[in-house]
């Protein structure tokens, strides 16, 4: 970490998604409980994207956003408090890729790359999910995040391929 990250925070970005029961009320618990967490500030958000299932497919359509936070904590404390969260609001690891209350994924921290048996910066599967990418690249966009460029190349290699956007409500 920089001297100036250790003094300032590290922006960072948090994908959601959610498809069992109230969707939209568990991405704002999540939102909520991550704000409130010292350490922590939400600085941004992009739209909520109702998703088809990928990867597993038999299971309901997704509601899925990309935030902007600032954070002191290092990134293995960060990645530890969003499992905290994930499990206070009920999530379960039952089969993967599976149906769930909330899912946090950590896709960038700064621009460190890091990559431990626990963790691995940036997400190692968000350049192939539009329901990652659009989201994300929203929310690059409004924040004038100088990874905008990079993260839209991303996408429009993506484009037409899976992941495929049902709806979308501004936030
Ligand atoms: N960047 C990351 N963000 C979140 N978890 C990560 C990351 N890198 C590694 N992991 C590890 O992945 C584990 C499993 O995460 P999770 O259960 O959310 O996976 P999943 O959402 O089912 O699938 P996927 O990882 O493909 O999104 C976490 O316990 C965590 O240790
Ligand atoms: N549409 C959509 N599909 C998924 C999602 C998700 O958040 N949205 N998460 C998964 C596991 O991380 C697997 N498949």
């Amino acid at each position: 970490m920089t001297a100036e990250e250790q003094e300032q925070g590290t922006i960072a970005y948090v994908a959601l998604g959610s498809n069992i029961d109230d969707r939209e009320h568990y991405l704002q618990d999540a939102i909520t409980a991550l704000n409130q967490e010292s350490g922590i500030t939400v600085t941004g958000l992009s739209s909520i994207y109702e998703t088809e299932p990928v990867g597993y497919v038999d299971q309901s359509a997704f509601l899925n956003m990309v935030i902007q936070i600032i954070t002191v904590l290092p990134a293995e404390e960060l990645l530890f408090t969003m499992l905290a969260i994930e499990k206070r609001l009920g999530r379960t690891r039952d089969l993967r890729w599976g149906p769930r209350t909330i899912d946090l994924d950590l896709l960038l921290y700064g621009d460190h790359q890091l990559t431990t048996p626990d963790l691995i910066i940036p997400h190692p599967r968000m350049h192939e999910r539009a329901f990652v990418l659009v989201p994300l690249t929203e929310v690059l966009y409004k924040r004038q995040d100088a990874a905008f460029e990079f993260i839209s190349a991303h996408l429009e290699k993506l484009e037409g391929k899976e992941g495929v956007i049902l709806w979308k409500k501004a936030q």
